[in-house]
């Protein structure tokens, strides 16, 4: 069996003559909770969407569990599970039945495991759908796509809704289905929303993927911030030039420096003067997705030394 779950080659989605979604080449592997970042409107549920055949790609092909999203798009549903961007539900009916009628679709679920994981969402099933709030309906929402244990989770917006409690519950609910070797692949367009539980994630930009990277990887190229206070005055110059240091504000025993990569070149052009403090700002994640959104290019327009996880 192949180790991708998700393979797509040049997956192009046009609306007239607007590209939403353009040469998606993207692989997901099995057993890998994979994060699917951009802002509004970049072409993550379109590209969710495309994958599940529910709108057709104008061009390109992709595979899912094996299997061709056109060709074998009833047997895929099988071992799916689908979070959609906007659920529809029937407003007259109970969280309940809704969620029977959703296990009948699927031929039966394990009822036990469908009420653990409306007990560990703290979801009131007893309401009509119509009456719930937002959160509520996620809930719903994300109980009918775990229910049936599919091999493959797609979460459209899944945090959408939820209070923090809940997301880290739903966080636990993912890791145990990575755990079980079955694989996740969830939108969202936060990254402090999927840094916890994503091993990667792409991050798509007006319908282009523009970048495929281990989270922890994307923190290691994180631009730091260090301060140093000195004994004495120091030059001004004192950090141009030194590897890795992106910029440096220095005033007479204040210096503020910004780096990325090892902090040991940094530190050793410091100790030719005395040190009296310093303070470390970890990495901001955000900042650095935020730089994507505004500045990526596609990828292959980029260098890097990593191209495997690359595309
Ligand atoms: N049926 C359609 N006809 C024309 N344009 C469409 C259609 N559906 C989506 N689009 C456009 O395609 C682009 C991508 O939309 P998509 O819904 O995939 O974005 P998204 O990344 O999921 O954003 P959001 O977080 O806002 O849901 C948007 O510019 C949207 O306006």
């Amino acid at each position: 069996m192949s180790e991708h779950v998700i393979e797509s080659r040049g997956l192009t989605k046009q609306y007239g003559d607007f590209t939403a979604l353009a040469d998606l080449d993207l692989d997901v592997r099995r057993g890998e909770i994979f994060g699917f970042l951009g802002p509004n409107g970049a072409g993550k549920s379109t590209t969710m969407r495309t994958l599940l055949d529910q709108i057709r790609a104008t061009s390109g092909s992709a595979r899912i569990l094996g299997m061709d999203i056109r060709e074998e798009s009833v047997r895929i549903r099988r071992h799916l599970g689908y979070l959609p961007g906007d659920l529809a539900l029937y407003p007259k009916l109970t969280g309940h039945q809704t969620l029977q009628y959703f296990a009948r679709l699927r031929g039966g679920v394990d009822q036990s495991y469908v009420d653990q994981l409306a007990e560990r969402l703290e979801a009131d099933l007893s309401k009509k759908v119509g009456e719930y709030s937002t959160g509520n309906r996620q809930k719903i929402g994300l109980i009918q796509a775990f229910m049936h244990k599919p091999d493959l989770l797609i979460l459209d917006e899944p945090n959408a809704g939820l209070d923090p409690l809940v997301q880290q519950e739903f966080h636990s609910m993912m890791q145990e289905v990575r755990d079980d070797g079955r694989t996740v692949f969830l939108s969202s367009h936060t990254l402090s929303e999927v840094e916890r539980v994503a091993e990667r994630v792409g991050i798509i930009r007006n319908g282009r993927l523009v970048v495929v990277e281990r989270v922890d990887e994307l923190k290691r190229k994180a631009i730091r911030r260090i301060d140093f206070e000195f004994a004495h005055d120091v030059p001004s110059d004192l950090f141009l030039g030194v590897e890795g240091v992106r910029s440096s504000e220095v005033e007479g025993r204040i210096a503020h420096v910004s780096f990325e990569g090892s902090v040991n070149s940094l530190l050793q052009a410091a100790m030719t003067h005395e040190v009296v403090n310093l303070h470390s700002k970890e990495s901001d994640l955000e900042e650095i997705f935020l730089a994507y959104y505004r500045d990526a290019q596609p990828q292959h327009e980029r260098s890097d030394e990593e191209p495997a996880d690359v595309y």
